[in-house]
């Protein structure tokens, strides 16, 4: 017998969700009225002109700033802590090592030490750290620490995974290296995923469908469907289909609002 698991068309459900903010020199408009629904286990990639809104819109997803109107329901029903987030720079505690630093979530959750080392270990282990969990993060590379911060975003399980800029700061090979391995993970945990990047190539290579964001104020000018196969890997690049995307996403951020392209 088969069971269909059922997964929630309406993961996260944004409407009419704007932000000003108020500063000493005046206010300023960071987000127009977007609206889009994201479905479970679906990859988002953000792309835009600096300055946009694109963390603006991850900041409000996750609560950490609100809504100047408009709505945001996420179909998390239960969860503790709905979202993950990874932020360009990985935020590490310098003082622990990787394993308590991937568990620090856990601490306060309530579970024992005990599953929480175990927890943390499976994640070190997902993200290719295997055989650091006792290393600070200054004795690991930028690539690796972004690797635990993303092992430390999992660590309480959120199904929603917020992605602000997160490769921005390895170099290419990295970056690709990189990209495979967050794949990899979220074809195995099934997350929600919201990405921003400035790569277009990236954006493309990675997601579902690519948001496509104009300059200040941002508002949402377009959404592309990616149709290229799955899994993706090096074939990919090599796919006109995926060119072909990625040139259509240039013309896009150079296109201005409103204008036919
Ligand atoms: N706390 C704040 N107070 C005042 N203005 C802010 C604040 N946060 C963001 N802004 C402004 O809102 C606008 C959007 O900023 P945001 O960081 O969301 O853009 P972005 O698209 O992520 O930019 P980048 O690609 O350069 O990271 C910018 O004009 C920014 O200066």
């Amino acid at each position: 017998m088969e069971f269909l698991v059922s997964q929630s068309e309406r993961m996260i459900d944004i409407a009419g969700v704007h932000k000003t903010f108020v500063a000493d020199h005046g206010t300023v408009t960071a987000l127009e009225p977007v609206s889009i629904t994201i479905k479970e286990g679906e990859f988002i990639s953000i792309v835009g002109p600096s300055g946009c809104g694109k963390s603006t819109l991850l900041r409000l997803i996750s609560g950490l700033d609100q809504a100047s109107g408009g709505s945001i329901k996420l179909d998390v029903s239960g969860r503790k802590r709905p979202v993950g987030f990874v932020f360009q720079e990985p935020v590490l505690l310098p003082w622990k090592t990787i394993i308590d630093n991937v568990r620090f979530p856990l601490d306060t959750s309530g579970i024992s030490r005990g599953q929480g080392d175990k927890t943390a270990l499976d994640l070190i282990k997902m993200v290719g750290l295997a055989g650091f969990e006792k290393a600070l993060p200054r004795q690991l590379s930028g690539g690796m620490r972004q690797r635990a911060a993303i092992a430390r975003a999992l660590s309480d399980d959120p199904p929603i995974l917020l992605m602000d800029e997160p490769f921005s700061a390895v170099d290419l090979l990295t970056r690709d290296n990189l990209n495979d391995e967050l794949l990899r993970i979220w074809q195995s945990t099934g997350k929600t995923i919201l990405l921003v990047t400035h790569s277009v190539e990236e954006a493309a290579y990675l997601a579902d469908r690519v948001m496509v964001m104009t300059a200040r104020p941002g508002k949402l000018k377009c959404v592309h469907n990616v149709e290229l196969l799955r899994p993706r890997g090096e074939e990919t690049k090599l796919d006109p289909a995926y060119h072909a995307l990625v040139a259509q996403l240039r013309r896009d951020l150079r296109t201005p609002a409103g204008e036919a392209h």
